[in-house]
Order: C-alpha cells, then structure tokens, then sequence
C-alpha cells in the first residue's frame, strides 16, 4: 500500500475519538458549570449525556438550559423565531440525563467532570469512571483550582486525561483553557484543542501551574479586593463601582463572587492556602468564610455579597 494510501486508511478507519472528532460527550455535574457546557457540547451538534445526583437536579438543569436557549435564539433568530424554536428543540433532543455515571460513561469519547471543587471527591469519581469508560475515552475535569495531575493520578490513563476550564457563563464567554499535564499525549491534547474550536471557543494553551492563567491573576484581585473591604476601606458597592467604570471590567469583584458561586471561592481559596500556608495572597477571608456559614452563597441562594432575586 503506499504511503499516502495506509496514512488515509489509519485516519479514517479508527474509532471515532481518535482523531479529535469528538460525538459523544458526558458531562458530570449539571450545576451552574455543568449545564453551560452542556448547553454549548449540544447546540454545537455534540450528543451529550448529563450526569448529576438525583433526577430532580437534573430536570431543574435542563430547564435552566431551555431558559438560556431563549436568550441565545432571541438575537440570534430574532427574524425567523420558528427557527429559533426548531433550533431549541433539536438542541434539547442531544441532551440526555442520568443519575448512573459509570453506566452514563459506557459510550463516550469525552467526559467533563463539574462537580464539587473537592480533590478527594473528584478522584473518587474518576477512579469509579476509569474502570467503565472504553479506552479510548479521554477525561477531563473543568476544575478552577486543583492541579490536574492530582486527579489524574486516580486513573490509569494519564495519557489521556487533561483540563477543560470553561468560563461562567459559558453560552456568552469566548475562552476555553485547555490544559495538560506531562502525561497527556500530543493525541490527547490535539483532540481537546479541535473540540474547543468545535465548541466555538478560542482556546489557549496551558499548564498545569496553579490556576492556570486567568484565575492565577484573578484570585488574587478578588482576594485583594474582599481584603480592602474588611480593613474599612471602600464598601463592596464602591469597589465594585470603581471597577467596572475605572477599569472597565463587566462585573466588580464582588458581583462576580455572587456570580460565580460563594461556596466555589471558598473551595478554590481554601484549597490553596492549604497548599501555600505561606503566601498572604492565599490567606483565607473572615468575610467569606462568614457569609458562607450563613448559607448566602450568591446568586444560585439568593443572597451573598448582595441580595437577588431568586
Ligand atoms: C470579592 C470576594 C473574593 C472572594 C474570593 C475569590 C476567590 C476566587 C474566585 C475565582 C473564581 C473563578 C471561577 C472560574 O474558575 C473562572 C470563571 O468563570 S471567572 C468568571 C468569568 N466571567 C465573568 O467575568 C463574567 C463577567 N460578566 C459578564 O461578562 C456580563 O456581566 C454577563 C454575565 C455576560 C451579563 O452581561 P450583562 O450585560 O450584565 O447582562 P445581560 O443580561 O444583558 O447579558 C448580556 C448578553 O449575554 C447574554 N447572556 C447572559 N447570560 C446568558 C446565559 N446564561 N445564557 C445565554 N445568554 C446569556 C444575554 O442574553 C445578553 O445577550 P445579548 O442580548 O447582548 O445578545
Ligand atoms: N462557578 C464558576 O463560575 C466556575 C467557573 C469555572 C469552573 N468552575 C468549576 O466547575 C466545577 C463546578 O462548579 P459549579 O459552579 O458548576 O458548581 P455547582 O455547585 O453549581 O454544581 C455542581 C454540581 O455537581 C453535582 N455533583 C456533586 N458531586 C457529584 C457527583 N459525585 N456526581 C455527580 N454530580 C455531582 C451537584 O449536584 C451540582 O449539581 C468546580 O470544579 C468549579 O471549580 C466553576
């Protein structure tokens, strides 16, 4: 056979994921994360299966995912709003839901785990899903914090595991880090750069150092920011003011920490000051840790650094 014939051949007869055509997508954890990536695997023609706890959490993510197609199809088909509903419901029939994860793994080229930002709670999962997903699956985690060589770990497929850090909210955020470890392979990594792209993303390339590049530069913002509140010296509402009209940000820290979810800063700060005891950047905040005793975790509560309508 010659050369360019075998080269054809091999591309062409393997199995689906080999060469970065990703179908099949499952996506474990349908919270505020979970359920954007799946909103945006699915309208980008990916079939997706939807992973949470119980059937219930999952309803309400579907329904939270019908309400942003809407706004989505409002611009996009504002002049042919049939359209606009055929696009909902195609997208819709993509989506599948299951509270079984190993079972939900069994046809897979991708899984993107969105869970609970716990180390010891992702290596558990990850390790159940290891010995379930064919071999040619790869496995990500869209972790804002942890490295991802520690979760990894919990896997006998180093090869072929890597980050997918997507950005709150992901229908409206352009940009998808995609991360790799000293162990994922040129293959893996290639696939997870085409699939961002078939994501309609734009992808950067990055390490596994602590929170990779936007969030190494913006906990410590945020952090500096919640600190200037707790000295007395500017009021969140201020802080917040100054940033988007002084520095042109879309939310100032502290509606972004609403945003994003008060638990998850809790989980990502707490982490790395148990990792870095000795930076003060990392160092936890009394106002936080408050706020997230008292339940007000943000937006998804009600109430955090403001209050919201639920
Ligand atoms: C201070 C305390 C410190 C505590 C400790 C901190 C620890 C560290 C925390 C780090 C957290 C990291 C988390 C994570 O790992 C990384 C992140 O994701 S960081 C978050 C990144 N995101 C942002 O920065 C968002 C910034 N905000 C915005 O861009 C905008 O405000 C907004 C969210 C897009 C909303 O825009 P607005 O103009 O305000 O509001 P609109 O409602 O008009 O929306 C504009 C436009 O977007 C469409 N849209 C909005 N949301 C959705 C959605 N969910 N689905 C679909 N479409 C949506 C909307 O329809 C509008 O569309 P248009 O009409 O313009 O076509
Ligand atoms: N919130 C953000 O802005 C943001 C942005 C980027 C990345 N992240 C990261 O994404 C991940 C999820 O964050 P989120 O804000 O979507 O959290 P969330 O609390 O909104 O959602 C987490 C979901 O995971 C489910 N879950 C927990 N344990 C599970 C398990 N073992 N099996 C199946 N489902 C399980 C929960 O029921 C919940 O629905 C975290 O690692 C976080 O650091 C968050």
């Amino acid at each position: 056979m010659a050369q360019a014939t075998r080269v054809f051949f091999r591309h062409f007869s393997s199995s689906s994921s080999r060469f970065g055509n990703i179908k099949n997508v499952t996506i474990i954890g349908t919270g505020l994360m979970g359920a954007g990536i799946a909103q945006v695997a699915a309208s980008t023609g990916h079939h997706v299966v939807m992973v949470d706890q119980t059937d219930d959490i999952l309803s309400k993510s579907k329904a939270n995912i019908e309400k942003s197609l809407q706004r989505v199809v409002k611009k996009k088909y504002a002049d042919n709003p049939k359209a606009g509903e055929t696009f909902i419901a195609e997208v819709m029939s993509r989506l599948t839901t299951k509270t079984d994860a190993a079972a939900a793994v069994k046809n897979t080229d991708l899984v993107i785990e969105a869970i609970v930002e716990n180390l010891e709670v992702k290596k558990k999962l990850f390790s159940s899903l290891d010995k379930a997903a064919p071999k040619h699956t790869i496995f990500t985690s869209n972790t804002s914090s942890i490295p991802i060589k520690d979760i990894a770990v919990a896997t006998q497929r180093q090869d072929r595991f890597g980050g997918l850090h997507f950005f709150n909210p992901v229908p409206v955020m352009k940009l998808l880090e995609v991360i790799r470890i000293p162990a994922t392979s040129d293959e893996t990594f290639n696939t997870l750069l085409a699939f961002g792209k078939a994501m309609d993303k734009s992808t950067v390339n990055c390490k596994d150092t602590p929170g990779f590049i936007v969030n190494r530069l913006l906990v410590p913002y945020m952090m500096e920011a919640v600190r200037m509140v707790e000295r007395g010296e500017a009021s969140p509402q201020d802080v917040d003011t100054a940033m988007k009209l002084g520095a042109g940000y879309p939310m100032g820290p502290f509606e972004l920490t609403d945003y994003v979810g008060l638990d998850t800063c809790k989980f990502i700060i707490d982490g790395w000051h148990k990792k870095y005891p000795d930076n003060p950047l990392f160092m936890p905040s009394p106002l936080l840790d408050k706020l997230v005793s008292e339940g007000k975790l943000g937006n998804k509560t009600g109430e955090g650094f403001y209050k919201h309508k639920k």
